[in-house]
C-alpha cells in the first residue's frame, strides 16, 4: 500500500510533521539495523557525547548508498518536492527544488555539498539525543525523514520529539510515536505558518528523549548533501 501523499503534505504544512506508516518491511528495517556493525558501509562515526549533542552514537553513510536506502530517498523527495517549493515562495527564497532528487544532488554537488547524509542513529540505555536541526551548508531541502528500525518492544523511552519555535509564542512540543518502519517527515529548519499580512517562520528542532531500556536503531534521510 503506497501512502496517501497528498495528506502527508498537508499535515507536514499544517503542523510541521507527519507520519508515514510503514516504509520499510520489518526485514529490510533488521537488515539496515544490522548493517550498523559494518563500517564498510560508512563514511564517518560520530560519537554524540564529543560534540555535546547527546549520548549515542551515529553514523553517515558513504556513496553508494545501500539499494533499500538508495530507493527510499530517490522516491520521497519528489513527493515532497511540491511542498518544499510552495514554502520556498512563502518564505521568500529565490531557489526552487527540481523535480528530481538527481537533479536536486547536482545542485548540492556545484554548491560544494558533496558527502551524503543519510545516517544511522544507535542508542542503548541512557542514551538521547538533543534538540537540533541538521544543516550542512548553504543548501537544504526543507523536510528530512526518519525511520524507526527497531521494533519499540525492544527499548523503553527514546521517543522522537519535535519542537517549534515562534514569535511571541512559547515553544510548543509533540511526541510522535513510532512503529518499526514508519517514518516520521518534519520540517528541517522553518517553515511558514500563515499570519496578518501573510506568512511568519516558525523555527523547528528535532531530537530523542533518553532511551531508558533496552536499544534502538534509526535511520536519518537527509535530502541535501553535506559540505
Ligand atoms: O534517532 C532519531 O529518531 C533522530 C534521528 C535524527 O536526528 C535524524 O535522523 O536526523
Ligand atoms: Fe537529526
Amino acid at each position: 500500500m503506497s501512502p496517501d501523499w497528498e495528506a502527508i503534505r498537508r499535515r507536514i504544512d499544517e503542523r510541521g510533521f507527519a507520519v508515514a506508516p510503514a516504509m520499510l518491511d520489518a526485514g529490510t528495517c533488521a537488515a539496515i539495523a544490522a548493517g550498523y556493525a559494518d563500517d564498510g558501509l560508512y563514511r564517518s562515526r560520530v560519537v554524540m557525547r564529543r560534540h555535546s549533542f547527546g549520548e549515542g552514537e551515529y553514523k553517515y553513510f558513504s556513496y553508494p548508498l545501500p539499494a533499500p536506502v538508495q530507493r527510499l530517498r530517490e522516491s520521497v523527495y519528489p513527493e515532497l518536492a511540491p511542498l518544499a517549493n510552495l514554502w520556498a515562495e512563502r518564505l521568500g527564497w529565490d531557489s526552487r527544488f527540481p523535480a528530481a532528487h538527481a537533479d536536486y544532488l547536482e545542485q548540492c554537488h556545484a554548491a560544494g555539498q558533496t558527502r551524503p547524509t543519510p545516517l544511522v542513529l544507535s542508542y542503548g540505555p541512557g542514551d538521547y539525543n538533543r534538540l537540533h536541526q541538521d544543516l550542512y551548508g548553504d543548501l537544504h531541502f526543507p523536510v528530512q525523514m526518519a525511520v524507526l528500525l527497531t521494533d519499540p518492544a525492544e527499548f523503553e523511552g527514546g521517543e522522537f520529539v519535535l519542537t517549534e519555535t515562534q514569535a511571541r509564542k512559547q515553544n510548543r512540543a509533540e511526541v510522535i510515536s513510532l512503529r518499526q518502519g514508519d517514518a516520521v517527515l518534519f520540517a528541517v529548519n522553518q517553515r511558514p505558518v500563515a499570519s496578518k499580512n501573510g506568512y511568519s517562520r516558525v523555527t523547528m528542532r528535532h531530537g530523542v528523549s533518553t532511551v531508558r531500556s533496552g536499544h534502538r536503531r534509526t535511520l536519518g534521510v537527509i535530502f541535501h548533501d553535506a559540505r
